[in-house]
């Protein structure tokens, strides 16, 4: 028989040397990893680990039998807490533990799950590296009970090729939707989200300030309130027939009532549909159109107006923004379907539309005025104007290219569904979070008819801007 070529050089010596020093240098690397684990966990969580210390000092020097006491007072506290004070548990006590809870399962799936779903990048055949598979860094629940997955892209991989997977990636671990949202260089977060808590109206919000940069309008799904800022931006909402347009604009007159009714904010509303939808609540506006073309033409041909007005007086001042006063309110022109606006006008009138549309587009914003449309096909009818809305929601659309029409290229792909909201969803939507391109589910509060002619009723008459001082009648639309 012939020997192995090492054995007959070295002997069998040489081998269990190097093996002996393989495991020692094995099982130091370990402890280096383990230590700095520990490190890293303790930095991350100190309370855990002051707890852990106390815990482990506390079994050693003084009893056993008292450390298992302290962990039986605190599940029993925890239990009472629950009992008692359920909203803050379920804000600081149930996402904590949820998080180390799950944790272990993720770490044991996460590998198997992101090299199915392709968040792997295979070497080229010269190259002598491993695969490398996208790492799972942290998790985090949320107290809505999303559970955020921060992930480490691998070299080779984009925020646009873990948005295409995402979904794959939310089927695999049983959640209902997931998207993407971009956490710093190389590192993204997926949300997996379990639990709908969209999936119940949402009562009208009574709102109490006159700030126009944090309207209350609904909620979102990660638990907290959506606003909806209207000082500086103008805003589109898109969405198909009944996907429930009309209660974000109804949320957002309820939370710009206190505006309204001090007088910081005033609304001029055209109606194109002949005051179906924002008839009843006409108390609410300081002018009102619906239907005639001439007369919603004047109507924005004065806010161009106003809008010329201010624009040279505060010129003259030396400002370039506008900051809203009782005397100098903030002025939002509201217009149910945009798309509708000219299509029955005569050509010039439509022209004239067309212009004042445009100059309060892109020039009202500085001056304190905003334009909320809302619109049921962002397609062709309005595609001048679309891109000049900074702010944009799109409620449930007819197909998956209007996604993206309204909220930007990519948006369907980092997680927002509109096509696929449901028929029995309506106020349900998606935003895109202010300046950056994560995008928000979310759902605007519902007001029945009786809450909007409250509401209407509720807001005293101004005069319209540009039409002299506060009238007792004469302000509030016909
Ligand atoms: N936020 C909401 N929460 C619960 N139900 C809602 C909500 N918004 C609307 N709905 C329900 O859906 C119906 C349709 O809503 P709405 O009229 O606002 O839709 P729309 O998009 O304005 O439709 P259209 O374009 O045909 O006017 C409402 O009558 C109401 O019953």
């Amino acid at each position: 028989m012939r020997e192995h070529p090492q054995r007959a050089q070295g002997g069998l010596g040489d081998d269990v040397v190097s093996v002996v020093v393989e495991a020692a240098l094995r099982a130091c690397w370990l402890l280096v990893r383990t230590a700095w684990w520990l490190a890293v966990s303790a930095v991350r969580h100190p309370a855990a680990a002051v707890v852990a210390v106390l815990g482990v000092l506390l079994w050693r020097m003084v009893s056993p039998t008292l450390v298992v006491a302290l962990v039986v007072a605190a599940a029993l506290g925890l239990v009472v807490w629950r009992m008692v004070y359920p909203a803050s548990f379920g804000r600081l006590v149930r996402p904590r533990l949820s998080q180390a809870w799950r944790m272990p399962a993720y770490r044991l799936y996460w590998p198997h799950v992101a090299s199915r779903c392709g968040l792997v990048v295979t070497p080229r055949s010269e190259e002598r590296t491993e695969c490398e598979v996208a790492k799972l860094r942290r998790l985090q629940v949320t107290p809505a009970g999303i559970e955020r997955l921060l992930v480490q892209v691998p070299v080779g991989l984009t925020f646009d090729d873990v948005a295409a997977r995402v979904e794959a990636v939310g089927q695999a671990f049983g959640s209902r939707s997931a998207r993407v949202v971009r956490a710093r260089p190389g590192r993204v977060w997926i949300e997996l989200v379990r639990r709908d808590v969209l999936a119940r109206v949402v009562s009208p919000i009574a709102s109490s300030g006159t700030d126009l940069a944090g309207l209350p309008v609904g909620l979102a799904d990660d638990g907290g309130a959506w606003r909806m800022r209207l000082s500086g931006t103008h805003a589109l909402i898109a969405g198909a027939t009944g996907s429930g347009k009309g209660s974000v604009l109804w949320s957002l007159m309820a939370g710009l009532a206190p505006a309204l009714r001090d007088g910081w904010a005033q609304v001029w509303a055209i109606d194109p549909k002949g005051g179906m939808e924002l008839g009843l609540g006409r108390g609410c506006f300081a002018r009102f159109e619906g239907g005639d073309a001439e007369a919603m033409c004047d109507l924005l041909e004065e806010a161009v107006k106003v809008k010329s007005e201010r624009a040279a007086r505060l010129a003259d001042r030396g400002q370039r923004l506008h900051s809203p006063t009782p005397d100098d309110p903030h002025l939002v022109i509201v217009v149910d379907e945009l798309a509708t606006l000219t299509a029955f006008a005569e050509r010039a009138v439509t022209r004239r539309i067309d212009q004042a549309m445009g100059l309060l587009l892109t020039q009202g914003r500085a001056v304190g005025i905003s334009v909320v449309a809302a619109v049921q096909d962002p397609g062709k009818d309005v595609v001048t104007w679309r891109d000049l809305f900074p702010t944009r929601i799109a409620l449930r659309v007819d197909n998956p290219i209007q996604v993206d029409m309204v909220l930007g290229e990519g948006a369907r792909d980092s997680g927002a569904r509109a096509d696929e909201i449901s028929e029995l969803m309506p106020g349900v939507g998606y935003v895109r979070v202010e300046g950056t391109r994560a995008i928000r589910r979310v759902r605007a509060a519902y007001l029945a008819d009786d809450d909007v002619v409250e509401l209407s009723d509720s807001i005293p008459s101004h005069a319209p801007l540009g039409q002299g001082e506060e009238t007792d009648e004469g302000g509030k639309a016909a």
